[in-house]
């Protein structure tokens, strides 16, 4: 699905190094790291929105350059750490999903099921009229996860996308995506959301450090490693189970 080579990125620093990867189609990504590891920069790359300083990413075997916006917004679609500022309902801003797929200036049929199933999924039926402006965080957060499944793209690329949720919401929109057959790329501060996926990155330093699949067991010393921690402490402290 996507192909990555070499990929470099920088800012006044380096930020990611030498980043080759390949990710498969259906298949459920999480990224984890620390702070500044890069979680946000790779997903603005997936998503066309930097472009690396040296390297190359391919979608479907070609650059990413080769595909107009509005091709690309049918492949991939980003749930990033937005918060939207301004003066739209639910309904429009969920509608915007269907941009790429609009003819002129009328939504079709298959438009309106998908942002009324998009609405449903998120549990936004209620609010559907709200004003953006006027909702909570965890609600402005499913809108946005709305507007990515309005989009339907088979790539989803998911930026802490769920952490302003409830449980209730997590767990139902998790398991509504799981279900949808999509390749999702998806960064997560929560390790236990993270090991819901098939393989899980691991970003630090600039480098890959790691990649692991769902079969592997995550030993908190793995943890320890990664994360320049003491988990012994951790047990003092009754926060053991974060690393289960
Ligand atoms: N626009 C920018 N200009 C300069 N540096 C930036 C910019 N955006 C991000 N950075 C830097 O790039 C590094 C990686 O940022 P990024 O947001 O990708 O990290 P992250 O892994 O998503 O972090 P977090 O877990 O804190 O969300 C950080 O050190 C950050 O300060």
């Amino acid at each position: 699905m996507y192909q990555l080579d070499n990929v470099c990125f920088s800012y006044k620093r380096p930020i990611l190094e030498n980043i080759s990867l390949a990710i498969q189609k259906n298949k459920f990504y999480s990224i984890i790291g620390p702070n500044g590891a890069g979680k946000t920069t790779l997903l603005r790359l997936l998503a066309g929105l930097l472009k690396p300083k040296s390297g190359n990413i391919f979608l479907e075997k070609k650059p990413i350059s080769f595909y107009s916006k509005k091709q690309f917004a049918t492949k991939v679609s980003l749930v990033s750490k937005e918060y939207i500022h301004f003066d739209y309902t639910v309904y429009e801003i969920v509608s915007m999903g269907r941009y790429p797929y609009k003819k002129r200036f009328n939504f079709s049929n298959q438009d309106y099921i998908k942002i009324e199933q998009a609405i449903k999924i998120c549990g936004l039926g209620h609010l559907k009229n709200e004003n953006i402006l006027s909702l909570s965080s965890g609600e402005h957060q499913r809108v946005l996860i709305a507007r990515c499944l309005a989009q339907d793209t088979p790539i989803l690329l998911l930026d802490e996308a769920f952490s302003n949720l409830d449980l209730k919401y997590i767990l139902s929109i998790i398991d509504a995506l799981m279900s949808l057959n999509k390749t999702i790329i998806s960064a997560f501060h929560d390790i236990k959301l993270a090991r819901l996926a098939d393989y899980t990155i691991f970003l630090k330093n600039t480098q890959i450090f790691k990649i692991i699949d769902k079969q592997e067991i995550l030993s908190s010393r793995f943890f320890e490693q990664f994360y320049d921690i003491d988990a012994s402490n951790l047990s003092n402290i009754g926060l053991n189970s974060i690393l289960i």
